[in-house]
């Protein structure tokens, strides 16, 4: 009796799961289409850069704003706003400073143009516009602070904004996290490329010294939605709805899964782009002294996930300055992702990233390491021991 009220209930579980993954999978094609408009608009802008500077000087555009404000207020209809807790990166300080109506009402525009597309994406829209209040509330909504017991959603509106304003890679990252394990994984990737080559390619800076021909915007932008559920040992690929299309669950999703490569001298390692968010001459001394032979694949944002992911590359490394604390949002979609579709995880001393101590990852043992499979992780961490005390990170 006992253990059937058990499996009961763990039947309750994956299907209210099942369904926040749908919600939630939904939310994100949505986002992925806002950030499309948005990122175009900068673009073809002269003159403003199209962000404002946080008080750690990172970005922040309309962009960040508009998604938080639409996946808190799709998630908060859906679910019933009492049951639902988000952690999510950005706040509305900036927005509601005096002087930034303009600002606001920038991402009001945003935020009602992008719900009353609902409809196209199996979602509901409001009946009237959301007014700047209820913009800033469901903004503001999103103040959950985690922690080891519960039910929340991790939600980084804007992944790699750096990435997104140089019109390059950049993600939509949405989890639930449940009794401090991630549960779910969403990453909603705009511009992955069709081809893995051009994941390199960085439309601003590297158009001179690239020897790839310049991809033309259609083959580019191709895009992708990755999600994943805990225990499912699979992960599964979604294109972004097309523009007039109308969604259709579960929008010819494939299964993906990590590449079968564990020679290092034929593996790919991504990276962030900057130096400022983790070693380069770190990792190369690591990549020398492990034998992997190719350039390191440097990718903005939680797309270096999905590459992994995708087997589109083989590693994925971050070793952050000393005292630089890793956020949640910036990693539990994408770790989820990438363990269902036969990937590792881990801190560099080989334990899993610990998702239940609040909104940062605490106790993080230098850097972050995804692999492939269980032969170039121990290669990696192997490899971490050996350069670490000789390296002043
Ligand atoms: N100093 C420092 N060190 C390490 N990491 C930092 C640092 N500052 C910020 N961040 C976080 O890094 C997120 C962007 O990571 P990326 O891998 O995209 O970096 S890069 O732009 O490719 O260099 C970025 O996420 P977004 O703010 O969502 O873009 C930050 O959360
Ligand atoms: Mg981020
Ligand atoms: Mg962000
Ligand atoms: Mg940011």
């Amino acid at each position: 009796m006992e253990e059937q009220s058990h499996l009961l209930s763990h039947e309750t579980e994956r299907f209210s799961q099942d369904k926040e993954l749908e919600v939630g999978v939904r939310a994100v094609q949505m986002a992925c289409a806002l950030c499309q408009r948005v990122q175009e608009g900068l673009i073809s802008k002269t003159g403003n850069n199209g962000f404002q500077s946080k008080d750690d000087n990172s970005p922040v555009t309309i962009a960040d704003w508009s998604v938080q404000a639409t996946v808190s207020w799709v998630l908060s209809k859906a679910c019933g706003s009492r049951n639902v807790s988000i952690v999510a990166e950005e706040d509305v300080q900036t927005l509601s400073k005096t002087g930034a109506a303009g600002l606001l009402e920038a991402v009001v525009k945003t935020v009602n143009e992008s719900l009353a597309d609902a409809p196209r994406f199996g979602l509901k829209a409001p009946e009237i516009p959301l007014g700047s209040s209820e913009v800033l509330e469901a903004i503001s909504r999103c103040n959950s602070n985690g922690g080891p017991t519960g039910r929340f959603w991790a939600l980084d509106p804007v992944d790699g904004t750096l990435g997104f304003v140089r019109g390059d890679q950049y993600a939509i990252a949405l989890a639930l996290i449940e009794d401090g394990e991630v549960v779910l994984g969403v990453l909603g990737c705009p511009n992955y490329p069709m081809r893995k080559e051009w994941l390199g390619y960085h439309h601003r800076y590297h158009r001179i010294v690239s020897k790839l021909t310049p991809p033309t915007s259609e083959s580019w932008d191709k895009g992708c939605v990755i999600y994943a559920r805990r225990g499912s040992g699979k992960a599964w690929m979604q294109p972004l709805l097309h523009v007039n299309k109308k969604f259709m669950w579960p929008n010819s999703a494939r299964p993906v899964q990590v590449s079968s490569i564990d020679n290092p001298s034929l593996a790919t390692f991504c990276e962030p782009v900057e130096k400022a968010n983790s070693s380069h001459s770190f990792t190369a001394g690591l990549a020398h002294s492990m034998g992997l032979r190719k350039q390191p694949l440097r990718v903005y944002s939680m797309v270096k996930y999905a590459a992994i992911a995708r087997g589109d590359a083989e590693i994925f490394m971050k070793f952050a300055r000393a005292g630089y604390k890793e956020k949640i949002w910036d990693h539990a979609a994408g770790v989820a992702i990438i363990q269902e579709a036969g990937g590792v995880v881990t801190d560099a001393r080989g334990r899993p990233l610990d998702f239940s101590k609040g909104i940062y990852l605490e106790g993080l043992d230098r850097g972050i390491i995804a692999s492939s499979g269980p032969t170039l992780h121990d290669k990696i961490i192997k490899a971490v021991d050996s350069s670490w005390d000789s390296s002043s990170l």
